[in-house]
């Protein structure tokens, strides 16, 4: 993939206001942010999504503007053709696990699955092994099984992007160490490329080609491993 991402935003709120002016490129498949706590990964995550809309920038993917104050570009977040999988997963509560898999087909309310719709998300789920939790709830299955529900959710049509935010954090340490590898696999299998904001050196460790360096508010580095620039993760990890 070719992403250029270019985003200032102001947040406000009562007490304090925080300010994005962050910036980064990448021709990797796998982009991974990673930086303190409130430096704003999310904000640029849901900045490429169209789930916020930047007072300044630009943000293209693979040479289709999605977004561009210059001049004048917002594609509504429906037609960016980008998966998200959110850190607490957001799945409908009220919703089955089939239900839940279908809203990523729709992506809009309100919808009815039709007999079509139905069969691809089965044959979906059962791609993902979770076949059998159709009509389960997301109450009734477990943090992994949420998981994997939402990641069917944000790939079902066959978007040209992933994000996933923090997407093992909810994860016990054995669960996370599986998922992630999981992750590694079905990545591959559907040739998606992906951004991912962590806390964890592992994520970068199994998934960075582009890492994404932030502090409060702004990029500090990026860095390209594919690119034989001699950097040495470990050495960047340790710093
Ligand atoms: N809706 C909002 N209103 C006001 N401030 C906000 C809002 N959303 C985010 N912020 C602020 O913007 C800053 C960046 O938030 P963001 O969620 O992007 O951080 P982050 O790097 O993803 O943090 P974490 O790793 O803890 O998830 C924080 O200070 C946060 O409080």
């Amino acid at each position: 993939m070719v992403i250029e991402v270019s985003v200032e935003k102001r947040m406000e709120s009562k007490a304090r206001h925080f300010r994005l002016d962050a910036a980064f490129s990448s021709r990797e498949q796998c982009v991974v942010l990673f930086g303190p706590s409130g430096s704003g990964k999310t904000l640029t995550l849901q900045s490429i999504a169209g789930l916020v809309t930047p007072d300044a920038g630009r943000i293209a993917l693979n040479g289709r503007v999605l977004f561009d104050t210059q001049s004048g570009v917002n594609v509504p977040s429906r037609h960016r053709k980008i998966g998200y999988v959110f850190q607490d997963y957001a799945l409908f509560p009220h919703r089955t696990v089939l239900e839940n898999v279908g809203f990523g087909l729709k992506n809009d309310w309100p919808w009815r699955l039709s007999r079509d719709d139905r069969r691809q998300v089965m044959e979906f789920l059962e791609a993902f092994e979770i076949s059998q939790l159709a009509q389960s709830y997301p109450l009734d299955i477990s943090g992994g099984q949420k998981q994997r529900v939402a990641l069917a959710r944000a790939l079902i049509r066959k978007p040209d992007l992933l994000l996933m935010d923090e997407p093992f954090a909810a994860l016990d340490t054995l669960l996370r160490v599986k998922l992630r590898e999981e992750l590694a696999k079905i990545r591959r299998a559907f040739d998606i490329p992906m951004v991912m904001v962590t806390h964890d050196p592992e994520d970068i460790r199994v998934f960075a080609e582009t890492l994404v360096i932030y502090e409060i508010g702004r990029v500090r580095e990026c860095l390209h491993f594919l690119k034989s620039d001699g950097t040495d993760l470990e050495e960047v990890l340790a710093s």
